[in-house]
Parts: structure tokens; C-alpha cells; sequence
């Protein structure tokens, strides 16, 4: 095993594209092996990499590590992205868990049935503005970051949702100054910046070739409900 961190995963956002974020933002360089045939998930599974026969799993530091989250919480402990105690810990937790329950709503987007597609994102615009942004905002007021004034793992996801959330509905933020100022910092941050601009390892939105590579690599026959 390389000392590089190695991520496998199909060539699009889903369950990785947090991992590819919180790695460009601790500045931490990455290699990519992209799922695009069964054979190779296929093979994966009878090497014994995949405890839970599921991807996102990646190579780092003589591990092959599954689980998003798990994934996530050990890059953010080992790049001083978690937090000074337990307490901060369990706030960057509260945040960062809120990011991702909002983040997975847009993740199954591409997979809805076309005809519950409009739904979907009503339901999304909805629990964005009603919910989550008001929550991020108030977090924000008089604050840097969302928890300790030092950038967590959960200020990252902010970022990323943020963003995706605009692909989505460009105005959403708009009624949320402190998010707004809070995304613009985030742009700002060097490591960031560079993860923003063209030819970085961030993929784009979800296309059909997406949705068919994934549904083909994993066999799955129904659309997600
Ligand atoms: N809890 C796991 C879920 C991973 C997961 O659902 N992965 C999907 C692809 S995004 C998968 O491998 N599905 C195949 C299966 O469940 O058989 C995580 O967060 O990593």
C-alpha cells in the first residue's frame, strides 16, 4: 500500500464527495480508483476490502477505511479538523450530522423516479430554508466558524452544502447573511480556493452516466424511492 491516500469510489459526488472535500480543504493530496465496471466492485468484494460489501472506502495511512463517517471523523482527528475536547467534538458532530442529513436528501435526487423528482426538491428548498440554513445562521451570529472560532470539519460540509444547494435554487442563501459571509470566508481559505477551481478532483453535478454506472456497478434494478 502507498503512503498516498487512495480513494475508491464511481467518478461522481455521492457518499465521497465529503471525503474529497474534507481532504483538499486539510490540504491532503489524493489519488482516485473510479468504479466504472462490476468487475471491478466484484473483485473488491472477494479481496475482502469491503467489510460491509459497500464503497466509499479508502486508503490511508496502511488502512483501508469504509464508512463515510467513519472515514471522515478519523481525517478530520488526524488534521486538526475536530475540535480541542469533547465538547467542541460533540458540537462539530451536531453540525456536521444536520449537513449530512440535508446533503443525503440531495444525494438520492438524481435516483428519484422523474414523476417524484419535483417533490423531492420542493422537500429539499423547504427543509434547506425552514430548517437547516436558520439553524447554520444562528450558529454564525458574532462567530467565524460554527463551533470553537477554528475551522472543523463541520464548517466544510457547510461549505459544500451550501453550494450544492445553490446548484439547485441560485437565490437560497440570500436570506441568511451570516451563512452568506460565512461561505465567502470559506472561498477565500487557500486550500479551498483551490479545490474550487476547474480541474480540481471535485466532481460535478450528477448526470445519467452517473446514475447508470452506479446502478449498474451495484446491480441495482429499481430506481430509490
Ligand atoms: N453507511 C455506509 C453506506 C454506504 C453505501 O450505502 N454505499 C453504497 C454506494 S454509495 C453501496 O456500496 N451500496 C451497495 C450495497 O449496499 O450493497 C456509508 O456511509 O459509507
Amino acid at each position: 500500500m502507498s503512503g498516498k491516500v487512495v480513494l475508491h469510489y464511481f467518478d461522481g459526488r455521492g457518499k465521497m464527495e465529503s471525503i474529497r472535500w474534507l481532504l483538499a480543504a486539510a490540504g491532503v493530496e489524493f489519488d482516485e480508483v473510479l468504479l466504472t465496471k462490476r468487475e471491478q466492485y466484484e473483485k473488491m468484494l472477494k479481496d475482502g476490502d469491503l467489510v460491509f460489501q459497500q464503497v466509499p472506502l479508502v486508503e490511508i495511512d496502511g488502512m483501508k477505511l469504509v464508512q463515510t463517517k467513519a472515514i471522515l471523523n478519523y481525517i478530520a482527528g488526524k488534521y486538526n479538523l475536530y475540535g480541542k475536547d469533547v465538547s467542541e467534538r460533540a458540537m462539530i458532530d451536531v453540525y456536521s450530522e444536520g449537513l449530512r442529513d440535508l446533503m443525503e436528501m440531495m444525494m438520492i435526487l438524481p435516483f428519484t423516479p422523474p414523476e417524484k423528482k419535483e417533490a423531492q426538491l420542493k422537500t429539499i428548498q423547504d427543509r434547506a430554508t425552514g430548517r437547516y440554513l436558520p439553524a447554520y445562521e444562528k450558529a454564525l451570529a458574532g462567530s467565524q466558524f460554527l463551533v470553537g472560532g477554528k475551522m472543523s470539519c463541520a464548517d466544510v460540509h457547510l461549505i459544500e452544502a451550501t453550494l450544492m444547494l445553490q446548484e439547485k435554487f441560485p437565490a437560497i442563501i440570500s436570506s441568511f447573511p451570516n451563512v452568506k459571509a460565512f461561505q465567502g470566508r470559506m472561498k477565500a481559505v487557500p486550500a479551498i480556493s483551490k479545490f474550487l477551481q476547474p480541474g480540481s478532483k471535485r466532481k460535478p453535478q450528477p448526470d445519467d452516466v452517473y446514475v447508470k454506472t452506479v446502478m449498474s456497478v451495484l446491480n441495482m434494478q429499481l430506481p430509490v424511492q
